[in-house]
């Protein structure tokens, strides 16, 4: 494998073993009973509330059709992601995200210190959009940000219908219409908690959503890197169309076993995140996914992360807390949170990654006692304050960044 940069070799744990399981895929429901106006909708449309609930509860994720996302919509994004990412890498790199700036474009995203395979396009839905500037807990300043868009490159101006000199426009097209379908699924969500349809509405007035390009190249590595490491999404919720290459794989909530997420034409893989698991008090649960390679076809994906607004605070909802069920978090700031995650990735692009440089074996080693020492200690509910410590110091001596957004209570 000598081809490969360490970077992107997984720890041996989480490498992909062949032969994933897609048998019993996640739930797949159609949106219809939504624009139904025949006289028994009433019902299809609490059936449908049930099945949502389900899926959010068994799975955290589903697929959706007759969602009402017009299929060109989805197309011009597709061509102009491809298009964008044809472009030379230099053209690409006039619009790289920053410190001063998180939106743009990246070919260096880390997930659990280990480098993604892929590139990626990040731009806002709310212009501006409205964020913490620091980090710091009592630092209130704000900063505006905006998207940074490719100028298109002299030979490329000739192609005035090229789908990527209009990216701006078709990204907003297509945000458009993932804020309408966001909003139905908020509201199917709230009704599946029992609680008023429009409950989760005031945290996203002033939204700090983006949506992101995802183009993952070809990978000589099957065994040993990702397109994306394992994650839970710190997004509310988040909507993807994947093509039809698949690789997206979902951690089974029963058993921990990874499940293939089969491309279906049309339809958009919807996920709850952090936030939903904590207003929900664990009802729901941000799910553990990641995508594996495809050593010989590229692939392309477009997920909207829909955000809360930053001054947002983030708890289990009193409607869903009494003295049979109570708190199970402490809250959290969105905003501080938000901060902190996009500009921890500039810190950790100017660190090395903790693996770079050893060999194999030595990183084999390493990674699963780190492995062994974190499941040990995640199984014994008293030595809590331990892990913090543990995480703390990790985080600080080798650059291994801390991801969860919310704490549990003690
Ligand atoms: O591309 C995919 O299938 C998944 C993307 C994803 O999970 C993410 O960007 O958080
Ligand atoms: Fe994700």
């Amino acid at each position: 494998m000598g081809e490969v940069d360490p970077d992107f070799i997984q720890p041996l744990e989480h490498q992909p073993k062949p032969g994933t399981l897609e048998a019993e895929g996640i739930p797949f429901i159609d949106l219809s009973p939504l624009n139904s106006k025949e006289p028994d909708a009433s019902s299809a449309l609490d059936h449908l509330v049930s099945e949502i609930g389900d899926a959010c509860k068994t799975w955290g994720f589903f697929q959706v059709i007759n969602h009402g996302v017009p299929s060109q919509v989805r197309q011009r994004i597709e061509t102009a992601s491809k298009e964008f990412f044809a472009l030379p890498k230099e053209e690409k790199k006039k619009t790289s995200r920053d410190e001063a700036n998180i939106f743009g474009y990246s070919d260096l995203e880390i997930t659990k210190s280990v480098r993604d395979w892929k590139e990626i396009f990040d731009c806002t839905i709310e212009n501006p959009t409205v964020i913490y500037a620091s980090d710091e807990p009592d630092d209130k300043e704000l900063r505006e940000l905006t998207s940074q868009w490719p100028q298109s490159p002299p030979d490329l101006r000739q192609l005035q219908n090229s789908a990527s000199f209009f990216l701006v426009e078709i990204c907003q097209e297509y945000a458009a219409e993932m804020q309408k379908l966001t909003h139905k699924l908020l509201e199917l969500i709230a009704l599946s908690l029992g609680l008023e349809k429009d409950r989760f509405h005031g945290f996203f007035k002033e939204q700090t959503s983006f949506m992101r390009l995802n183009y993952y190249p070809s990978c000589p590595a099957p065994q040993l890197a990702l397109w994306l490491g394992r994650h839970k999404d710190a997004s509310a919720m988040t909507v993807l169309a994947q093509d039809d290459v698949g690789g997206l794989e979902v951690k089974r909530k029963t058993d921990g076993e990874w499940i293939f997420v089969k491309p279906i034409p049309d339809a958009y893989i919807v996920n709850v995140g952090d936030p939903i698991q904590v207003w929900s008090n664990d009802k729901y649960e941000s799910v553990e996914h990641r995508v594996t390679v495809n050593s010989e076809k590229e692939r392309f994906s477009v997920p909207f992360f829909l955000n809360p607004s930053h001054y947002v605070w983030v708890e289990p909802l009193h409607e869903l807390v009494d003295e049979e069920n109570p708190s199970k978090y402490k809250g959290y700031s969105w905003g501080k949170f938000y901060a902190t995650r996009k500009l921890s990735n500039f810190k950790k692009l100017t660190s090395e990654n903790i693996f770079q440089g050893l060999g194999e074996a030595y990183l084999n080693l390493i990674s699963l006692c780190v492995f062994l020492i974190e499941e040990v200690v995640l199984c014994v509910e008293s030595f809590r304050v331990i892990l913090h410590i543990y995480a703390c110091m990790l985080s600080k001596n080798l650059n291994i960044c801390c991801t969860s957004s919310y704490q549990k209570m003690d």
